[in-house]
This record gives structure tokens, sequence and C-alpha cells, in this order.
């Protein structure tokens, strides 16, 4: 009989196995391009060599390496002297050649850390190790899910496409966190870019959970080695988001909590997520390592990469980079998230703020272009060629030959509806400096005609003002800003 009875209390832990796409040109081993092509057939982007055929050799594509010294930089990662590949055996329809080429005792990142931050509080998740290998082909249960099919198709185009996976220490203590991580994860990745998260399936995560006695989590949060050891973990495989991820975590948790309750042992399983009906479900016993036949493969020789470390530049990551804009630019932390939120934002943002005030370009990227293109379902980048237009309708507002509303309203709506220049919006609107007389003729009219309100203001009266504003942004059809409304009127009557 187990010695621990149902009402004693459970602490949850969780390691994620994070499979990531690498952005390159080429597949890992060969030369086929990793780039779907719209309405491909199945099985065209291959050759001998990812489709395992007899006597085919795999070559190593550098830009995949790259990508992964990138990763390990950013992770703060150990990048050792050399690094090898291993055959990872096993049989499964979507591996042509029987085995994955994959890493083992000589993986190319070990011992890094990546923070994250869950409500306000930072955690520093470790990462255990990152390593390259080479993604399966791609399996369709033809007729339902993978329990139901008649039967599969298989498709080797993504076969050979480079993947990272990333093997984080169990030091997740809740499915929130698992999906803060991956969350930031994925910003790294794209920062670095190394990663498209547009891209179907370019994102895949097993995540390992168990639930240990409370009592031995320690102080500092961490569990001993031992702990983790004895505890029986589910492997819960198929999750390809970080929503997927939260959402799998916290109904497993509550399935292996009432296997508890109900007094029986939790199985050292694999699982398989079923997104569609929110629940995962058993497929079978963990894999022990020695069912792999690991060994060295033997038509790639060892990798020195002690040097690509100082070799390969990274860009400023995420989190320094709004601390950055904090500091050098005085933003306050809502505005510096939003523009870092990716590295093509921040750099438009800098050359804005390179070209002109700092203050004016965060308001102006942050709250309205931001806010523009995301109503348009647009991306910064269709407009990172039209920067110069954009600085330009910036100084023009801050010239006062345009006003807020119309720049806002008017110029930059047309700007990203039409492809026009600011000018030219400006002319054909008619709203340049014209339109200035045009406010000034109407605050004279408003002076002249509201002699009773003039006087109120003059006994001190301040919601006089307030009016007169009203009667001119009346006479102008709203197109006014109010703001310099108020200080022209001020201006004409207490001169
Ligand atoms: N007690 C535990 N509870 C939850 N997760 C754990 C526990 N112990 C280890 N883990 C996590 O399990 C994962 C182990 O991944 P790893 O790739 O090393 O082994 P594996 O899952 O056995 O191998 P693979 O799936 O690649 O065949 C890590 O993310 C680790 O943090
Ligand atoms: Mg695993
Ligand atoms: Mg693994």
């Amino acid at each position: 009989m187990s010695t621990r009875t149902a009402s004693e209390e459970r602490a949850v832990v969780i390691g994620l196995e994070v499979h990531v796409q690498l952005e390159t040109d080429t597949k890992v081993f060969c030369g086929c391009s990793t780039e779907p092509a719209d309405d491909e057939e199945p099985n065209t982007r291959t050759c001998p060599t990812c489709l395992g055929l007899p006597g085919a050799l795999p070559v190593l594509n550098e830009a995949a390496v790259e990508a992964a010294v990138k990763i390990g930089k950013a992770l703060d990662a150990d990048i050792p002297e050399t690094t090898t590949f291993h055959r990872k055996n096993y049989y499964y329809p979507d591996l042509p050649k029987n085995f994955q080429l994959t890493q083992y005792d000589a993986p190319i990142c070990a011992d890094g850390e990546l923070e994250v931050s869950v409500d306000g509080e930072r955690r520093t998740i470790g990462i255990t190790r990152a390593h390259l290998e080479e993604d399966p082909g791609s399996i369709q249960h033809a007729g339902g899910s993978i329990e139901s099919a008649t039967h599969t198709l298989v498709n080797y185009n993504r076969a050979g496409t480079p993947l990272m996976e990333v093997v984080t220490e169990p030091d997740f203590r809740s499915p929130a966190e698992t999906r803060a991580f991956l969350a930031k994860l994925e910003e790294v990745l794209e920062y670095l870019g190394v990663f498209d998260a547009t891209r179907d399936g370019s994102l895949r995560v097993d995540a390992n959970v168990s639930l240990v006695d409370a009592d031995e989590v320690t102080e500092d949060g961490s569990v001993p080695e031992a702990v983790l050891a004895d505890a029986n973990r589910a492997e819960v495989k198929n999750i390809s988001s970080h929503k997927g991820a939260e959402k799998a975590l916290a109904y497993e948790i509550t399935r292996q909590r009432n296997v508890l309750r109900r007094g029986r042992e939790i199985e050292q399983e694999t699982r398989h997520w079923d997104e569609g009906r929110g629940v995962t479900v058993s497929m079978r016993s963990k894999e022990a390592e020695k069912d792999y036949r690991y060994f060295r493969e033997a038509d790639l020789p060892a990798l020195e990469v002690s040097d690509w470390k100082d070799r390969i530049p990274i860009p400023e990551l995420p989190d320094a980079r709004r601390e950055r804009f904090r500091t050098e630019y005085g933003l306050d932390d809502e505005a510096a998230s939003k523009l870092t939120s990716t590295k093509e934002v921040a750099d438009f943002f800098e050359d804005v703020a390179g070209e002109y005030d700092p203050e004016l370009a965060a308001t102006w990227v942050a709250d309205n272009l931001l806010g523009e293109l995301n109503y348009r379902e647009m991306e910064i980048t269709d407009v990172t060629d039209r920067l110069d237009e954009f600085t330009r309708l910036v100084e023009l507002v801050d010239a006062g030959e345009l006003t807020v509303k119309n720049a806002e309203e008017v110029v930059l709506r047309e700007m990203l509806d039409e492809g026009e220049d600011p000018e030219s919006v400006i002319e054909r609107e008619g709203l340049g400096k014209a339109e200035s007389d045009e406010v000034e003729t109407a605050v004279e009219a408003a002076i002249e005609e509201n002699p009773d309100a003039v006087a109120d203001y003059h006994d001190g009266d301040e919601g006089a003002i307030n009016f007169l504003v009203g009667q001119v942004m009346q006479a102008t059809g709203g197109s006014a800003d109010p703001g310099q409304v108020n200080g022209l009127l001020r201006e004409r009557l207490d001169g």
C-alpha cells in the first residue's frame, strides 16, 4: 500500500523539450529547399539524402550551425570545443532512414538559462542543453484523428529541416510559466533572425509533468535530483502553441491529481495532446534511452566550434533593448515594451528617433503607426522602406504645419491606404498652411461673435474658454487641433 494519503499536498514539476525549426534556405544535411512552395505536391522537395536512400551522404549546413551558435549565445549557454552527431534509432514512418540524425553527448549548447516574468515575478529557467537535429517528415492521419484514421499519408518535404531542440530543467511550477517561457523564447529567436513563428509547425513542444510532495520543494523553490528522478512523469506530445502548452498541462495536472486521489500510481508514459477534444491520451509507456541505441554518425566528422562563438555576433536582445529604451529615451514601461515587441519595430523606432525627437518618435510609432498598422493587419516591415515619409510627417506636425488631428486621422491613413507621401495628401486634401489661416479666421470670428463669453473669461470663468474652443471646432468642421485653438484664443484674449 502507498504510504501517501490522498489529501497530501502536491507540487507541480514541469520540464519542456521545445523543437524549433531554424530558418535556413536549405535543409540541414542536404541542399533541398526548406521553403514550402505554394501548393507543392507531397514528396517533391526531396533528394536521396533526405529520403535516406542507400549510399547518400549527409553534408552539414553551415547556416544551421551558425543559427545554433546564436541561440546558444542568447541563452547564455556553453558552446563546447567540438560538437558531434549521433544516430537515434527508431522505426516510425516519418523517418525514412529509421534513424534521426541528432546530437547526444556533445550537443552544441549546454547549461544556459532564460529569464521570464510571470505576473510581475521574475523566474530564471535553466536550459539543460540545446542540440541540432533534423526534422522528420510529416504524417497525416487520413479520415480523422490518430486513433480513428483508416490510413496514414507520409510527406517527406519537411524531412531534414533543421531543428533546434531546447531542453529545459524541470524548473516550471505552473502551466502559466511555460506559456511565458515559450513566448519569451520565440521573441528571442525572432530577434536573432533564426526563426519564423508564423510558419506552420515551426514550434513543437513536449511537456514533461509530474507531481511531487510539496514538502520536498526546498526554500529556493528547487526540487532535489533524487525526488525528480523518483517521480513518475508523463511526457505530453503534439503541443504546437504557447496556449496549447498551458491548456494541455492544466488538463494533465488535473488528471494526475485525480489518479492520485483515487489511490492509484502515475504511470511513466508518453501521452498525446488531442487539441480538438482538449484532453491528453495515453500513447505508450515511455521509451528509455537505451531503446534508441545511440551511436556516432560516422559520415559526419566532429565539428570544431570553439571559435564560432566569438566569430558570430548576435543583436541586442529584447530585455536589454527594453531597458536601454527606458534609460536612453526616457520611455515608460508600456512604450518600451510596445517599441521592442519585434526587432523590426525597435529598429524602425530608433531610425525615426535618430532623425528626430525621441519622445515624439515614441508617441508616433507606438500609438499612431502601430495602431493603424494593426487595424490594417499590416506589419512594420510593410513600411520600413517608407521611414523617410513617416519622419517627414512627424516633422510637419511638430513644425505646426499640420494639426495632430489631421496628421493622425487623414494623412497617416491615406499614406497607408493609398501609398501616398505626406506632402501629396496634404496638398490634395488642402490641409497645409491654408488651413492654419482658416483656424485663425475662426478664432477671430469666435471672439467677435461671442462678447459674453469673452467677458466671462476676463472675469475668471475658465469654462468660457471651452465654449469658445467649441465654436472654433464647429466652424472648422472639427479639423482644427483643440490644444492649438486653446492657445490661440488665450493669446488673443490675454494680449
Ligand atoms: N520529475 C520530473 N517532472 C517533470 N519533468 C521532468 C522531471 N524530470 C525531468 N523532467 C524533464 O523531462 C525532460 C527530459 O528530456 P530529455 O530530452 O532529456 O529526455 P527524454 O524525454 O527522456 O528523451 P526524449 O524525449 O528526447 O527521447 C526535461 O525537460 C526535464 O526537465
Ligand atoms: Mg522527451
Ligand atoms: Mg528529448
